[in-house]
């Protein structure tokens, strides 16, 4: 609370008396250095009631705040942003697959303009500060006060972890800064993927983490940020990207949802997380999520370096299946599947002639023992999405369906909408 005081303070502070007269002269400006005015640019040039009064009326003709949440409000709603991005519009019928814009655009050398008070700012991660300062952003800003389904908590290494795999990029981590008390109050950012789409191998990026500070929404800060990011994209020769929102924008390729079992009902009941039906007291949801002690599966381990060969190729076969799947590098299989303490845990089945098994045992006793390895761990909850072949144990291991929707995303890219279940993808 404290600092969103500040922040407001520096935010007048940075206006100042003159700074005021001055940004409402040459605001128009500032945003607009170059090209032909659109409407974004005419918008951006006026005063700042006179846009807070227009993106109230513009939210009355969306009937609704913020982006919209489900297809009925994504027919009503008019997207500024969206539609003058190469993706679907949101009442196509898509049959084709390919790229939407098969020219390579010409990438302009500098960056977007930002409002006057706000600098950009490349994030180095490898700063302990920097780093903190990233978490704070998220934690304090990322997951909605209104959102009382999951509330994420991002550790320092999780965020390393998620941020920079092989082959990742400083300048695709895209901060935006109070130029004069150089608070951090925006991000975005990219991480390179190579993305098997149907019979199609693409070299994208994985978009995630756009974020802007509470105190400054609504003032089309995030299409500056997405256009930035996109730039620097383009910079490397890089043309589609792969993301996942839980608003609904112009197109889903895929629409999936979370699921969650529960392992510790007590506490997810007394935070909200959970509530109690009728007919539900706390002493029967408590029998009905009880765990068996013990796993039942022979030779269930932690994944090691030396399993990672065998696992790279099992992947690679069982990935097969899916329309969505990424190609993943034996680099790429140690950075993301290595157990990593607080960040990644995975396991594996050896057999009794020590190889790694798939198939051999059956998907539900898997599954059911890695739930009772995370409430022996102590976790309390346990979510996953309906994708892959993953509603073959959701239900029958007493899964409940989340309110999340998350809408899976291609940029420059056309493909047709594919089932949950055909996803093999889980962006971070
Ligand atoms: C080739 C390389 C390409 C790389 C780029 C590929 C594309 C990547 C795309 C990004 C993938 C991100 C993946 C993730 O990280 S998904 C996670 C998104 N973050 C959060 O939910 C955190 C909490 N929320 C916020 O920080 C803000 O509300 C955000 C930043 C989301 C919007 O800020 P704000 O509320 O202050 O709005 P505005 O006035 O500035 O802007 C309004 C415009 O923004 C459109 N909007 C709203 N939410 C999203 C959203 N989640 N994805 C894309 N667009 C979104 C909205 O429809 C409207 O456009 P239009 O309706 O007028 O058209």
């Amino acid at each position: 609370m404290a600092e969103q005081k500040n922040l407001e303070k520096c935010l007048e502070e940075d206006r100042g008396a003159e700074g005021k007269k001055k940004t409402k002269k040459h605001k128009g400006q500032t945003w607009a250095k170059e090209g032909p005015r659109d409407p974004f640019e005419m918008l951006d040039s006026l005063s700042e009631e006179k846009q807070q009064e227009i993106q109230k009326a513009l939210h009355l003709f969306s009937f609704g705040h913020g982006p919209p949440k489900n297809l009925q409000e994504a027919q009503r709603h008019t997207y500024r942003f969206w539609d003058t991005q190469p993706v679907p519009k949101i009442d196509e019928k898509v049959t084709s697959h390919g790229p939407i814009e098969s020219e390579r655009p010409s990438v302009r050398e500098e960056p977007f303009s930002l409002p006057q008070e706000f600098i950009w700012d490349t994030l180095n991660l490898d700063n302990q500060e920097q780093l903190r300062e990233l978490c704070d952003l998220l934690n304090e800003n990322y997951t909605e006060e209104d959102d009382n389904t999951l509330c994420l908590h991002y550790s320092p290494q999780f965020l390393l972890w998620t941020l920079c795999p092989p082959g990742w990029q400083s300048q695709w981590h895209c901060g935006v800064r109070v130029k004069s008390s150089q608070k951090l109050v925006g991000f975005i950012s990219a991480i390179p993927a190579t993305i098997k789409v149907l019979h199609t191998e693409l070299k994208m990026v994985e978009v995630n983490f756009l974020c802007v500070h509470k105190k400054l929404r609504s003032k089309r800060v995030a299409p500056v940020l997405i256009k930035e990011l996109t730039r620097r994209v383009h910079q490397q020769g890089i043309f589609q990207a792969i993301y996942s929102t839980s608003a609904v924008l112009p197109k889903p390729i895929a629409s999936c949802r979370y699921w969650h079992r529960s392992l510790n009902p007590r506490k997810l009941i007394e935070l909200n997380f959970s509530s109690l039906t009728r007919n539900m007291t706390l002493q029967r949801a408590i029998k009905l999520n009880r765990l068996p002690e013990t796993t039942k599966t022979t030779g269930l381990r932690p994944m090691t370096l030396k399993d990672m060969p065998v696992v790279q190729a099992l992947l690679r076969e069982h990935l097969k299946a899916f329309h969505l799947s990424p190609s993943l590098t034996l680099e790429d299989v140690e950075h993301w599947l290595l157990p990593q303490d607080g960040v990644i845990d995975t396991y594996v089945v050896e057999s009794m002639a020590e190889t790694i098994t798939d198939m051999a045992t059956p998907l539900l006793q898997l599954m059911e023992d890695i739930l009772i390895i995370c409430k022996a761990r102590k976790f309390d909850v346990f979510s996953a999405l309906d994708v892959m072949d993953n509603k073959a144990f959701l239900e029958p291991l007493k899964f409940r369906m989340g309110d999340v929707h998350k809408q899976y995303y291609l940029y420059n890219w056309r493909c047709p909408e594919m089932a949950s279940d055909k996803v093999g993808v889980v962006l971070k």
